[in-house]
C-alpha cells in the first residue's frame, strides 16, 4: 500500500446469503477507505439491511468474508444504526447514550454530552426516551452508533423519518465524520442527499451491485440528471421494471447457476467459519492496497 493511498477500513468480498430458497445476495463484494461515504441504494427488498447487517457483524452470511483491521485509536472498531432503533424507555436520552458509553473504553460523560449535542438532541437531552419522536429516536441511534468513535459506521436508512433539514444535518454529521476519517456504509432511499454527500454509490439489485461509482459517474453513464433518475434507469434495466424485490430468486434474474457457482468455488474465504472478522486484527486486509 503507498503511503498516500487511503487505508482499507473495511472489506467485504464474495458475500453470499440466502433465506430459504431465496437467494439475497450473490457474490456481493466492496472495499470501503477510511474517510470515505458509501451509499447502499436499492429496491425495497434487495437486500440492503441484509447487507449491512453481515457488515456490521451482527449476522454471519452464508458464504464470503468481512474484515475490519481494528484501529488503535478508536474504542470500538464499528458504529450500527439498525433500520429501527428501540431503547429502553424510563431512561432519558442523556442516560441512555451514557449506559453505552459505560460499555466503551475512555468515552466519558462529556463525550456523551458532545455526542447529543452532534446530533442535534443536546436540547432533548435529559427528556425520556419514550417521550421522542420516531426522528428523534433515529438521531439517538445515530448517536450511539458513533459514540467511541468507530472506524466504521454503518447506518441503515438513518433518514428514514426525519424531515428534510434533519435529513441534511444528519449526512451532514456524516460527512464530518468521514473528513475525520469515519469509513461510512449508509443504506438509504433519500438519493438527493446521497448524491450530495456520498462518495460512492452502490446499486444493490438482483443480488449484487448493478452498478457503482461516484454520483457523478453514475449520472454520466445513465446519460441522466439527477441520482434518483440513474437509479431509475438502472433498476429499470435490471428486471424492466422497479418492484418491491423478492430476492433473486433461485438465481433466475441476471446471474446464470454457473456463474453463481463459479463466485463461489473461487472464493477461498466463503466457509462459513471464516465469515465476519469485524474486530479481527488483520492487517493483512491493508495489505497490498
Ligand atoms: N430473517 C429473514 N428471513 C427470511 N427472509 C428475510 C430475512 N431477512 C430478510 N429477508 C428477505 O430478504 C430480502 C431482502 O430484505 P432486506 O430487508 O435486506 O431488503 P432491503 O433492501 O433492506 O429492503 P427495504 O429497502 O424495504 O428496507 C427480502 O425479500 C426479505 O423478505
Amino acid at each position: 500500500m503507498s503511503e498516500d493511498a487511503p487505508a482499507t477500513a473495511l472489506r467485504a468480498q464474495a458475500i453470499d446469503q440466502s433465506f430459504g430458497d431465496v437467494d439475497v445476495l450473490s457474490g456481493v463484494s466492496l472495499s470501503v477507505a477510511r474517510g470515505e461515504v458509501a451509499a447502499i441504494v436499492g429496491p425495497n427488498g434487495s437486500g440492503k439491511s441484509t447487507l449491512l447487517h453481515i457488515l456490521a457483524g451482527i449476522a454471519a452470511p452464508d458464504g464470503g468474508s468481512v474484515a475490519v483491521p481494528r484501529e488503535a485509536a478508536g474504542a470500538r472498531s464499528v458504529g450500527y444504526l439498525p433500520q429501527r432503533p428501540a431503547f429502553r424507555d424510563g431512561f432519558s436520552a442523556r442516560d441512555t447514550l451514557g449506559f453505552y458509553a459505560q460499555l466503551l473504553d475512555g468515552v466519558d460523560d462529556e463525550d456523551v454530552a458532545a455526542t447529543l449535542d452532534r446530533v442535534g438532541l443536546g436540547g432533548v437531552a435529559d427528556r425520556s426516551v419514550g417521550s421522542l419522536s420516531g426522528g428523534m429516536t433515529r438521531l439517538l441511534g445515530l448517536g450511539q452508533a458513533v459514540l467511541g468513535e468507530p472506524s466504521v459506521l454503518i447506518l441503515d436508512e438513518p433518514g428514514s423519518g426525519l424531515d428534510p433539514a434533519m435529513v441534511e444535518r444528519l449526512f451532514g454529521v456524516v460527512g464530518d465524520l468521514a473528513a475525520d476519517g469515519t469509513a461510512v456504509v449508509v443504506a438509504s432511499h433519500e438519493l438527493p442527499a446521497v448524491e450530495t454527500h456520498a462518495d460512492t454509490v452502490y446499486v444493490l439489485d438482483a443480488g449484487d451491485f448493478a452498478a457503482s461509482g461516484s454520483p457523478a459517474e453514475l449520472l454520466t453513464e445513465t446519460d441522466t440528471d439527477s441520482l434518483s433518475e440513474a437509479f431509475l434507469r438502472i433498476v429499470r434495466a435490471q428486471v424492466g421494471e422497479s418492484t418491491v424485490r423478492a430476492g433473486v430468486g433461485g438465481r433466475s434474474s441476471k446471474k446464470t447457476a454457473g456463474a453463481d457457482t463459479a463466485e463461489t468455488d473461487d472464493t477461498a474465504e466463503t466457509d462459513a467459519d471464516d465469515g465476519v472478522e469485524t474486530d479481527a486484527d488483520d492487517s493483512e486486509v491493508n495489505g497490498g492496497e
